[in-house]
Formats: C-alpha cells, structure tokens, sequence
C-alpha cells in the first residue's frame, strides 16, 4: 500500500525533528510493508520566507489532497524574527491557525503518559507519581478566543485590543461526543474543563457537555474550574483520565501535562475532523533557542508520526511498533538532554532517531 503525506518541516527545530520521524516511519514501512510519499509543503515562517504569507492556498490544496499531514512546528524567535516588524497577519502562527480552520480539525488529541523508564526525568515526588498516569486531553481546536472577532483601535491615544471568546452548541457538542467516545476506550471518566464561574461560554460548554453525558451512561462525568484543573495536575495527575475543554484551556493545560511527563519534548498530538484525515505535530513549538543544534527531542514528533499510522491509515499494527520502539530506547537508557537522568547516555536528535527506527 502507498499514501501520499503531506509533510509541513516549518521552523526552528520543525526540520530537524520531522526529519527523524520520517527516517522511523521509513523503517515501519519496510517492514510492514507500505510506502509513504512525501510532499512537502511551506508553512510559518518558512513560507513568508518564499512566498510573503504563512500559508498559501497551494499548501492548503496540497494539504487537502493527501492522506494526512506530519508536521514539525512553526513559529520565530521575537528577538531576531523581522516577522515579528510585520503586520501580525504574516505572523508564522496564522498559518497554523488557518490550516486548522481550513481543515477543520476541530478535535486535538494530546495523549500525556508517563513512562515507567522516565520517572526520574518527572518533577512531581514519588508518592504522586505511584504507579504513574495517563490522560488524554481533549483540547477544542477551531474555535474560542483563537477564531473569536479581535480588533485593536487607538482612541485619545489610547490603544485598545480586543479578543472574542465565542462557541456555539454546535462546536461544544462535537468536541464533547469525541471525547466522550474516547473515554469510553480508555477509563470512562471525563473530566471537563471550564471558567463556569465566570463566562458565559463555559457555562454554555457545561451544560451541553451535561447534555451529551446522558448517551454515555458508562462514562464518569466531573467538572472542574480551570484554575482547580491547572493546580490538580501537578498535585494529582492520577485523578485524570480525559480532560476536555476548549482551545486556550487546552493550549495552556496541555503544556503543563507535558511537564509532568518528563518533557515538553515527549508531548504529541494529532488533530482531526468528522473523517479519518488528520495532521500530526509534537504539542511543542519550534524551540528557537535549541534549533540547528542537534538537541531537540525528536520522540514527540515520532509518536505523532505513529498516531498518524493509526488513526488516518489504519496501520495499527506498524504504529504499535513505533511506540514499543520509542519505549525500548528509554528501557536501553538513551536520553535527549531535555529527559537526561542520571546514568543514562545523553544522545542527540539524529542518533535518537537512529536508535529508534533500528528497533522498529
Ligand atoms: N504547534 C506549533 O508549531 C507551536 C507550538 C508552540 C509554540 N509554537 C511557536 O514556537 C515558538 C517558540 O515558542 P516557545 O519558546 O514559547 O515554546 P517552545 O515549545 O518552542 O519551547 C519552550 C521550551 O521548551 C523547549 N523545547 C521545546 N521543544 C523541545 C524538544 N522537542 N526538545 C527539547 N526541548 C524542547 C525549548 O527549547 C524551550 O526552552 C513561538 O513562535 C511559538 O508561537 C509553535
Ligand atoms: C503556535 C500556537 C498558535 C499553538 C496554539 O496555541 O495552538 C501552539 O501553542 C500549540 O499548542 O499548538
Ligand atoms: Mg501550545
């Protein structure tokens, strides 16, 4: 079998760890026997470099056109970016956003899993950590305060910027069905995330959240207020099994789950519409401060590459490869520098991906 992929390298580190997890995904097709073919396309600041805008219709066509989407990630460093001196429509960010929408890609899955071999890496002390966690977070990714009317105006003088947070019932369902779906593979509990107490939008999140509950008499339904969640997961992230909230809470959240897992660097993601097409990136950004250096963590882009084989092509059986190789590699004692412990032998991005793709 052979499936047309879409790869988006994008900036900073994008290229570098994309890169890696093409080389694994390459291993995995020679064995299971598949073949993927590569289109790259320019997104973020790599394509303002090219092109003057972060995504053009083509990427978008191209996009569209293929079986799934790997990407790596996007985004510039504020300080030497001359992005940044532009309009902030040519931000590298708007690409990521407009292809989000452009697909609608509306769910975002973000799996954050403690490995066993990496509870020396995990901040949190041992009596929280037990026998580690696994949560799946939900994060809304086409809509609130990212997609809501924004404006900035000067009056008097005084410069004024507004930001919309809206949802509609609509968008709040079908979040909600994914992630009621998907606690009921897992532990059946869903844990959902809202401002309640203060916005309307989280009060009209809860009680259609409430309202989808009632199909899933088998799943566990609990609320939690942002700022609780943002505290419990540092204080008890054994509590959680699938956090679903919208797309800012997710953003933030999602970064601190990643955290408790060792690394930001361990985090992937797959983001998908109503079919089986999505687009797979690590949860982190384009690490400017680490790029071109060989240090970044490939294994979060590896295990979205995985996630790609499973939910968009079917390839279980080759993704359960990728990921028992990726645990092997920890068991074996490699580590990047962001999940060095010690003990361990420190490698860099090109001999992590080696070594995973020769256990493949
Ligand atoms: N999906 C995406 O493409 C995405 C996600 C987040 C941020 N961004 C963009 O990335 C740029 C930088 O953002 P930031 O610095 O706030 O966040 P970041 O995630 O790029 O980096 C935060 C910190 O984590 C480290 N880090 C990130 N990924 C790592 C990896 N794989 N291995 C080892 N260390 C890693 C970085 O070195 C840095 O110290 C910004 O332009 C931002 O908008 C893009
Ligand atoms: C780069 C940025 C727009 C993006 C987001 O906020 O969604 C990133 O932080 C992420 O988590 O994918
Ligand atoms: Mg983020």
């Amino acid at each position: 079998m052979s499936y047309n992929i879409a790869v988006i390298p994008g900036d900073g580190i994008g290229p570098e760890i994309v890169r890696e997890a093409q080389k694994v995904l390459d291993a995995a097709g020679k064995k299971y026997g598949f073949e993927l073919k590569y289109t790259e396309v320019l997104m973020g600041g790599a394509s303002i470099d090219v092109h003057g805008v972060p995504l053009t219709d083509e990427a978008i066509a191209t996009a569209k056109a293929s079986d799934a989407v790997l990407m790596g990630s996007i985004g510039g460093d504020a300080k030497t970016s001359p992005w940044y001196k532009l309009a902030p429509n040519l931000r590298p960010e708007a690409g990521l956003l407009k292809i989000r929408k452009e697909l609608n890609l509306f769910a975002n899955l973000r799996p954050a899993y403690l490995y066993e071999e990496l509870k020396e890496a995990c901040p949190l002390r041992d009596d929280i950590i037990g026998d580690g966690f696994d949560m799946m977070i939900m994060r809304e990714l086409t809509g609130g305060l990212y997609f809501g009317e924004r404006h900035t105006t000067e009056e008097n003088g005084v410069r004024k910027a507004v930001d919309t947070l809206s949802y509609d019932e609509n968008e709040i369902r079908r979040i909600a069905v994914r992630g009621f779906d998907i606690a009921r593979k897992r532990r059946h509990k869903v844990t959902s995330v809202d401002k309640a107490n203060v916005l309307d939008s989280s009060r009209l999140w809860r009680s259609v959240v409430e309202d989808v509950a009632k199909d899933y008499p088998d799943v566990t339904l609990e609320h939690m207020l942002v700022d609780n969640c943002a505290m419990q997961l540092v204080r008890d992230p054994k509590q959680f099994d699938v956090i679903l909230t919208e797309n800012m809470f997710g953003d933030i959240l999602s970064d601190e789950a990643s955290m408790v897992t060792g690394s930001i660097g361990m985090l992937s993601s797959a983001s998908l519409n109503e079919t089986k097409f999505g687009l797979y990136e690590p949860s982190h950004g384009s690490a400017p401060d680490i790029a071109g250096k060989d240090l970044a963590n490939p294994i979060a882009t590896i295990l979205s590459a995985a996630m790609m084989l499973r939910f968009s092509l079917d390839l279980d059986e080759a993704a359960d490869a990728i990921e028992a190789a990726v645990k092997q590699v920890l068991k074996d004692g490699y580590r990047t520098g962001d999940i060095m412990s010690e003990g361990c032998t420190k490698v860099g991005t090109v001999q992590m991906g080696d070594l995973i793709a020769e256990r493949v």
